[in-house]
């Protein structure tokens, strides 16, 4: 049977840096095993949909409430990987933290996180799938997917 996990890649724009080295990517670092990077996400629940999971989890993970986020929801990709033998897939969706000083809260699970650079991120993340997919949302965001600053592009959901 294959895993199923859900998630949210979450991006934040700082003033400090001019574009596009202003979009900064979450990514937290587990407390157990090999203290891998990872967005937040988490294991679907029985009965869940995914986009409930990976709020949940959002929420669990990083502390940070629907209502503060703008999610993308026409950025969404899949990847695919092997956990102990066992096929896992994992959906990440784009989210945008609303307010860039917003406090992250780690849960007990991580022990670290960090708000990172494309780069900095991919060597984080250390998975090509990772990889690949932090260079996907970031081509998006940059590239004329999304129109950021202010203006919404017609994927962005507001949940709040
Ligand atoms: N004590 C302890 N406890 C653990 C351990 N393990 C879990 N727990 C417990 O489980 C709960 C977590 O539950 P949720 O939050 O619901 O789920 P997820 O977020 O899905 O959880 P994971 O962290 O299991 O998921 P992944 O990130 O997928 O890492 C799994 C493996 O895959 C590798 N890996 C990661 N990404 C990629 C990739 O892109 N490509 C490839 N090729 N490989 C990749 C990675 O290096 C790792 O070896 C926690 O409460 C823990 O208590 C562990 O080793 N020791």
């Amino acid at each position: 049977m294959t895993l199923r996990a859900c998630g949210l890649i979450i991006f934040r724009q700082v003033s400090q840096h001019p574009p596009p080295d202003n979009i900064q990517y979450l990514l937290l670092q587990t407390s157990y095993g090999h203290h891998h990077w990872t967005p937040p996400k988490g294991h679907v629940d029985p009965g869940e949909d995914d986009m409930t999971t990976a709020l949940r989890e959002t929420e669990e993970e990083a502390g940070l409430l629907a209502g503060q986020l703008r999610i993308i929801d026409s950025f969404l990709r899949e990847l695919h990987y092997k956990v102990q033998g066992k096929s896992k897939e994992v959906l990440y969706w784009l989210a945008e933290l609303r307010d860039p000083e917003t406090q992250v809260t780690l849960s007990k699970e991580h022990q670290d996180y960090r708000w990172a650079g494309l780069e900095e991120a991919c060597a984080l993340a250390q998975y090509k799938e990772m990889q690949n997919t932090l260079r996907d949302a970031h081509h998006f965001l940059t590239a004329g997917g999304s129109k950021l600053g202010g203006r919404c592009h017609s994927g962005l959901v507001d949940v709040s």
